[in-house]
């Protein structure tokens, strides 16, 4: 099982500019989850201070119980393994071909002998689509190929976490759609936590388990992906849509008197840009057929199960009706459309709690500079 990542008031500066502050959520073990925000919001510098590039001011990111912002170098460099890294253009070696790039982390790593190398490099490069391509360069193939094999590089020391900066950077729509789709298949055969940084909504909206959005130098939001796609958070909603009326500007935040000259052009009849209004939670990604189950989707399941009743009430029916008749019975629970329901009583099994994973409460839904109230058993 992959590890869970636990981080706490982390908060980033660079000299007196504030990058975030404050951040507080849990990469639940084993499942996917992605972190949108605008350009500039600090996502890449978030992945970076995960993994100890980069030191954060203040706060703690536990992983298996070590604190990589305060721990020793030594300890660093140790955790530093549980990590896979997929870097936004692969980050490969130009003069090395593809088998080389791969193997390069078990060489550098490891003392493994090259027959158990060559195993190993060429069971990733199967995993990714690439068998046959060992022998090109990183600049003889296309930019999808060369995530693969960034990805197929970041798997060959079994991580326990998967970190992504930005997959769809430089690919078309479709190319998009398979990489994600590799991303559930090696999780579902891996068991890693995964996290991936986005812009790309169609990918926010179909793969991750989980979903938060970095706005404002905060998290605007963490928690299960239907709380953030049935949000009526103005920027929130706007992101999703991809629309220029909402409080994200061009190179950032409106202030009052753009917000109102804008408002103004757009009831005037001017575009407001992006799709209309897209809304609801679609079908979540599964992996491809003949795969493992993914077994963080199914502990996912019990553990949103557990906390359903402190989620907004349109992000329980979302969850609700992604449940089988069979599951709707066995949690106790029903679709009840048009409004909140009591908390069910649920029959879930039992999980560790150092692996849950939950979310306190108060952190499911957080948005900076309003106190949004949890609904709690009674509430209605
Ligand atoms: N090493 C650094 N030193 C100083 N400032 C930095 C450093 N790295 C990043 N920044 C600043 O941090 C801010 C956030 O950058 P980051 O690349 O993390 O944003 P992002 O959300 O990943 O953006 P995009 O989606 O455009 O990639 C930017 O203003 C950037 O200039």
């Amino acid at each position: 099982m992959g590890a869970e990542v636990v981080i706490e008031g982390l908060t980033k500066s660079f000299g007196r500019q504030t990058i975030w502050r404050d951040v507080t959520l849990t990469l639940p073990p084993g499942e996917v989850s992605v972190m949108l925000g605008p350009s500039g919001t600090g996502k890449s510098v978030f992945l970076k201070s995960m993994i100890g590039l980069l030191k954060p001011d203040r706060g703690k990111c536990m992983i298996n119980g070590v604190d990589i912002v305060t721990c020793s170098e030594h300890k660093l460099y140790e955790t530093r393994k549980l990590f896979g890294v997929l870097f936004q253009d692969g980050a490969l070696f130009g003069s090395m071909n593809l088998y080389d790039n791969v193997a390069f982390p078990l060489r550098e790593h490891t003392k493994k002998s090259e027959t158990e190398i060559r195993r190993i490099v060429l069971e990733k490069l199967e995993m990714t689509g690439l068998a046959g391509a060992e022998k090109k360069l990183p600049g003889e193939i296309s930019g999808g190929m060369r995530k693969r094999a960034g990805l197929a590089r970041a798997l060959v020391l079994d991580p326990e976490i998967i970190l992504v900066d930005e997959p769809d950077s430089g690919l078309d729509p479709v190319r998009t759609t398979y990489i994600s789709q590799l991303f559930l298949d090696v999780n579902a055969q891996s068991d890693a936590t995964f996290l991936i940084v986005t812009h790309n909504i169609n990918l926010a909206r179909t793969v991750p388990d989980n979903l938060g959005m970095l706005f404002r130098k905060e998290l605007v939001m963490f928690g299960p992906r239907e709380v953030l796609l049935t949000s009526e958070e103005p920027v929130v909603k706007q992101f999703l849509n991809g629309r220029m009326d909402g409080p994200i500007g061009m190179s950032e935040e409106k202030d009052q008197a753009q917000i109102a000259a804008e408002q103004a052009m757009f009831e005037a009849g001017h575009h407001a840009g992006g799709v209309e209004e897209v809304t609801g939670i679609p079908p979540q990604m599964q992996p491809a057929p003949g795969l493992p189950t993914r077994q963080g989707a199914i502990r996912r399941k019990d553990r949103v199960m557990q906390i359903l009743h402190t989620l907004p009430p349109a992000a329980q029916e979302g969850i609700i009706e992604s449940l089988s008749p069979e599951e709707q019975e066995r949690y106790g629970v029903h679709p009840h459309r048009g409004g909140y329901q009591d908390p069910p009583t649920i029959n879930t099994t039992p999980v560790a709690p150092h692996h849950r994973g939950e979310l306190p409460s108060e952190e499911v839904a957080r948005i900076p500079g309003a106190h949004r109230r949890t609904q709690g058993p009674g509430d209605s």
